[in-house]
């Protein structure tokens, strides 16, 4: 069934006792996607998730993972998930609940792939409570894969984890996706959705606020940064046309602007030269808060 989506919630709708944590949220996801779920703190993404894998009865909505039931579809190992709060045994090996978690699996992936796509190699004799929590993070990638389930679900994967350990992690990430998995992940490292996401879903409030590429979401802010190094008063900055913030460390003046072309007219009228002139687009994390932060500054 080509056609059938990876994830399919319709109407989705999670309380915990009087707190309404995801509104009615629709998200279908078909396979082979990357999918980035951003939100800020208490925004309904780990809610979503978790109901998304049948950890619990959302109070109300469809949920379908690969075209079943979330409990059928894990049983049959289509899905491999990734936790916040994802547990191990501490005294155990590392070999030895791999073993344990691969011998589920009538076909699963092949031991030394999976070593080398986790990350893992050296750490099958350690003890589960000697790991670093960037290698416990890798260790429980290595169980959500082991299966080579088709679906990835991964709730904020890297907050353990080191530039580099976040990097290489993204790059197995982008190398299943490539294989034809489907990724979906929470995360609130929009530089990784941007990197590494084909489609960008904006939770806020238990629903969704965009969904598109990151290219589109950040279409959703007409604005540019112009910004350019500025020794001397920057008074009057913010009354140029089309200003509409001013920010900048030392020498740094970063302008948000409406109207690019009227501030660097305005700008150029007074000055001979800006030193270090750079005009960019919207950046993901400027799309993000443009969209999740109500008019007068309060956060939605
Ligand atoms: N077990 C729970 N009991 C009561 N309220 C909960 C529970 N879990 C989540 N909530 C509330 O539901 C809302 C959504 O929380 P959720 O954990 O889904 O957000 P999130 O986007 O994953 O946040 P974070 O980025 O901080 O992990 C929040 O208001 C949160 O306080």
């Amino acid at each position: 069934m080509p056609d059938t989506p990876a994830l399919d919630v319709a109407g989705l709708t999670v309380r915990y006792g009087g707190t309404l944590a995801v509104d009615a949220l629709d998200l279908r996801i078909p396979a082979g996607q990357t999918v980035a779920l951003l939100g800020s703190n208490g925004a309904g993404k780990s809610s979503v998730v978790n109901a998304a894998l049948g950890l619990f009865r959302p109070a109300a909505g469809q949920v379908r993972l690969l075209g079943r039931a979330p409990a059928d579809a894990v049983r049959a190992g289509g899905v491999g998930a990734m936790l916040q709060h994802g547990g191990l045994p501490g005294e155990s090996r590392v070999g030895e609940v791999l073993t344990l978690v691969r011998g589920r699996y009538a076909d699963p992936w092949p031991l030394a792939d999976l070593l080398a796509t986790a990350g893992i190699e050296g750490l099958l004799g350690r003890e589960v409570d000697a790991l670093s929590g960037g290698q416990r993070q890798r260790v429980l990638l290595a169980l959500a894969l082991a299966g080579a389930p088709p679906l990835l679900v991964l709730d904020e994967p890297t907050p353990a984890m080191d530039v580099e350990g976040r990097q290489a992690f993204w790059t197995t990430m982008r190398g299943l996706a490539d294989r034809g998995h489907t990724v979906v992940f929470a995360t609130h490292h929009l530089d990784e959705a941007d990197a590494v996401a084909d489609r960008v879903v904006v939770i806020d409030g238990g629903r969704v606020l965009a969904d598109g590429s990151a290219a589109a979401v950040k279409s959703r802010i007409a604005g540019r940064t112009v910004r350019f190094r500025c020794p001397g008063p920057r008074d009057g900055l913010a009354d140029l046309p089309g200003v509409t913030s001013v920010a900048g460390v030392g020498e740094l003046v970063e302008l948000a602007t409406s109207d690019a072309e009227a501030t660097l007219r305005a700008l150029l009228a007074d000055r001979d030269a800006l030193p270090g002139l750079e005009v960019r687009g919207a950046t993901l994390e400027q799309a993000f808060l443009h969209l999740t932060t109500a008019p007068d500054g309060a956060h939605r």
